[in-house]
């Protein structure tokens, strides 16, 4: 378990992170996510002791982070940084192995563990070992960042932006790999980003930071569900996501799709004139409608998504747009 307790970091006359309190749980996959300059990458190097508090305490498993052993703490805690955090002048498998020669582990079980690593993200030894970073990819390379991060098999891996500078396929790909590698491990990630559908995707919990501050703290349902205020309200307010949940309705099959010419007679029953009764008939978007409109309050979660009744309402109103 990771605890910050009133933690405090101040630059000169700037407090970049005030009092602030978090506890990260064993196996969680935990996002920081927050606009440039909030304090993410500050929170996370406290972890790993890169920046020290100016005052309160960041504790690993009740063991302060000040008194730890430093080289101990580095070599067992995997630290993914954006593209590029390679050596150049050293190849695929040294790269990779450097935490293991650090840690004392001879060639012959270096490379037998890296051949492993290098497997389970899906890149071919045989081609990559011998490479150097310059002959990489973007994604490649970050791969290759992650196997190192995992080589000594760490209880914690901390990911600064890992995936901010790659195309979007690319990154896609490996958000993937990192859930199903969460599923297969029980390492904890704390993972930094900026990218709310990045944060939505991956996290069990995600923490919201702005101006140095935790503005809020809970699963991407909660925090989507009750936003505490209007900064976070507005920082998950995003057309894609409204336009994932409604996919996920569809998908679930409570909803069906219709022609523009039915639909915008439905929307126009369904929000102005009150024909809900006789429109709700069968399981389809139009129950939902109707329970939205008995219970305008009402959240509904499908598919593990969370749909908010304006949600609906944005949807109907465009296809009534659309005709
Ligand atoms: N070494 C430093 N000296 C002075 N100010 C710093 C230093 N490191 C960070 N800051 C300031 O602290 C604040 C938080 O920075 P931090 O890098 O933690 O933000 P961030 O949320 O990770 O941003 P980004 O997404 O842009 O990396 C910023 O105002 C930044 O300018």
């Amino acid at each position: 378990m990771i605890e910050f307790e009133q933690v405090t970091k101040t630059y000169g006359q700037e407090n970049a992170l005030q009092n602030l309190n978090l506890t990260i749980n064993d196996g969680e996959l935990f996002v920081l996510v927050g606009p440039s300059g909030s304090g993410k990458t500050t929170l996370l190097k406290m972890i790993n002791r890169l920046v020290v508090p100016t005052a309160g305490q960041v504790r690993i498993d009740d063991q302060n982070v000040a008194e730890m052993d430093l080289e101990n703490l580095r070599r067992h805690t995997g630290y993914v940084l954006q593209a590029g955090a390679l050596f150049p002048n050293m190849t695929v498998e040294q790269n990779a192995g450097v935490q293991l020669e650090a840690l004392g582990w001879q060639a012959p079980k270096r490379h037998q563990r890296i051949v492993e690593l290098l497997k389970k993200v899906d890149l071919d030894p045989e081609t990559f070992l011998t490479r150097y970073p310059n002959e990489l990819s973007g994604g490649e390379a970050q791969r290759i960042g992650i196997v190192r991060a995992l080589a000594a098999n760490p209880k914690l891996i901390l990911m600064d932006e890992p995936f901010s500078a790659l195309d979007p396929i690319s990154k896609r790909q490996l958000q993937e790999l990192i859930l199903q590698l969460h599923q297969e491990l029980t390492t904890t990630f704390v993972f930094v980003t900026h990218d709310m559908r990045e944060a939505i995707h991956l996290a069990d919990r995600l923490a919201v930071v702005h101006d140095g501050e935790l503005l809020q703290v809970g699963t991407a349902t909660q925090i989507l569900a009750e936003p505490a205020n209007e900064f976070v309200h507005d920082f998950f307010d995003d057309d894609s996501i409204r336009r994932q949940f409604m996919q996920a309705v569809l998908d679930a099959g409570l909803g069906q799709r219709v022609t523009s010419k039915s639909a915008s007679a439905l929307a126009s029953g369904v929000i102005f004139s009150g024909q809900v009764e006789q429109l709700a008939k069968s399981d389809t978007i139009f129950d939902w409608a109707n329970l939205v409109q008995q219970q305008p309050q009402q959240i509904v979660q499908v598919a593990g998504r969370l749909l908010k009744p304006a949600d609906l309402i944005a949807y109907l109103a465009r296809i009534g747009e659309a005709k």
